[in-house]
């Protein structure tokens, strides 16, 4: 890890539990595509994360893209305001508009602002009509030049046609950073896809399983820029830079700077919970399991992943004595899809990460795989879309908008 900046407010460099989570890392250029199933199945019991490499987006474009997200963030407030986050869920999120945990973050929301960029749909288009489909909102060229210029229209098609080539042609019509943010998005799909893939093979469902136009085909592929202040966190206060949490959607790809602060639990069962960093690794994405896959895989909620393995280990052992424990890992996986708990604490230093959470279409129905469903074992989740489901959580952990017109007049 690289040399760390200044501490403010005089807090210690290190944090207080310095425990860091060893995650399994699969190496998207390798050929040996069983070795990275077998990977992402071990991630998956052990704790719903891991790292990918080689993933094909250069070194110096990441850099690039955490520089305009910087550069973004320097604004002043009241440029960012300009911006800020409409019904679409598109554009700025100040510093506590989000409370992701209620329960422990019981007066105020998360320490960090952010930036929603999703699949850009022009307005009159009648997908535009759909919750998470619209245009994005950018800077005006004046405040930040590059973010944005006339061609918006090329922006929204390179975006939505998810063509590389396509993009190239037309390269020349669009600003630097918007070259740089549609690039990145397109780029970063294909690694969803990479991904998908092998969670798919990783479930014993076909290699295509999450290709299909209404899941990944025509995803709600959100891009989120972050930025922590440098607020310490304190958990006895209920001070978090982001409170504990899972992603909603299917997987979730984060790029981080190399500031400590993301940690994990790996057992949301257990009390006390214990937390433990996941490192920043120079060059990865750090990949998680989100809650629709979680309700896809017919999991059982509000028990703790290693707790409630264990028990039913335990039994399935006790029931059938010949069978080795990796035959028992292929009968639980696919009820081991687990949606993670996590959270991010401050230490003092400022720190910028990107997410890109990667949904399914609208209307795909979010309902229990055949695979994962017995007499014994019924469907815990209504089926639900996709859509309605990301809207209510969204509805649930973002400050109603109508704060904001209040303030304003
Ligand atoms: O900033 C991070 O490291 C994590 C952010 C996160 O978990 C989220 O935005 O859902
Ligand atoms: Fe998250």
């Amino acid at each position: 890890m690289e040399k760390q900046g200044p501490v403010k407010n005089g807090a210690e460099p290190c944090p207080a539990t310095n425990r860091v989570s060893l995650l399994n890392c699969i190496d998207l250029s390798s050929p040996d595509i069983h070795q990275s199933v077998s990977l992402i199945k071990q991630a998956c019991l052990d704790c719903g994360f891991f790292y990918v490499i080689n993933h094909g987006i250069s070194q110096e474009f990441m850099d690039e893209v955490f520089g305009m997200s910087k550069r973004f963030f320097e604004l002043p407030l009241n440029e960012k305001m300009k911006l800020l986050r409409n019904e679409k869920h598109r554009g700025y999120t100040p510093v506590l508009d989000e409370l992701l945990d209620p329960d422990n973050q019981v007066h105020v929301g998360d320490y960090k602002e952010g930036y929603y960029i999703g699949v850009e749909v022009p307005e009159g288009d009648p997908e535009a009509e759909k919750p998470f489909y619209g245009p994005n909102v950018w800077p005006a060229p004046d405040v930040l030049p590059g973010w944005r210029d006339t061609m918006e229209r090329f922006h929204r098609e390179a975006l939505v046609s998810d063509t590389k080539g396509y993009f190239t042609v037309y390269s020349f019509l669009f600003s630097t950073i918007e070259i740089y943010l549609i690039y990145y998005l397109c780029a970063f799909r294909e690694v969803a896809k990479a991904v998908a893939r092998i969670i798919a093979l990783a479930l014993d469902l076909e290699v295509d399983f999450f290709d299909k136009p209404e899941m990944l085909g025509e995803p709600i592929a959100t891009l989120r820029l972050l930025h922590y202040e440098g607020q310490v966190s304190d958990p006895v206060k209920g001070i978090y830079g982001a409170g504990a949490h899972s992603d909603f959607g299917l997987i979730t790809l984060l790029a981080t700077d190399d500031v400590l602060g993301l940690q994990i639990c790996k057992d949301k069962g257990a009390k006390p919970q214990i937390w433990e960093y996941v490192a920043p690794v120079k060059g990865s994405f750090i990949v998680n399991l989100g809650d629709m896959l979680e309700r896809w895989s017919n999991c059982i909620f509000n028990s703790g992943r290693l707790t409630w393995y264990k028990e039913v280990e335990k039994v399935i052992i006790a029931e059938y004595t010949t069978l080795s424990t990796s035959v028992v890992v292929v009968i639980l996986l696919p009820l081991l899809v687990w949606s993670t708990l996590h959270r991010v604490l401050g230490n003092g230093r400022e720190r910028y990460s990107i997410a890109y959470f990667v949904e399914p279409s609208h209307d795909c129905l979010v309902e229990c795989l055949p695979t994962c469903k017995s007499e014994k074992n019924p469907p815990k989740f209504p089926p639900v879309k996709c859509g309605t489901y990301l809207c209510q959580r969204y509805k649930d952990t973002h400050a109603d908008l109508n704060v904001y017109n209040k303030l304003q007049n």
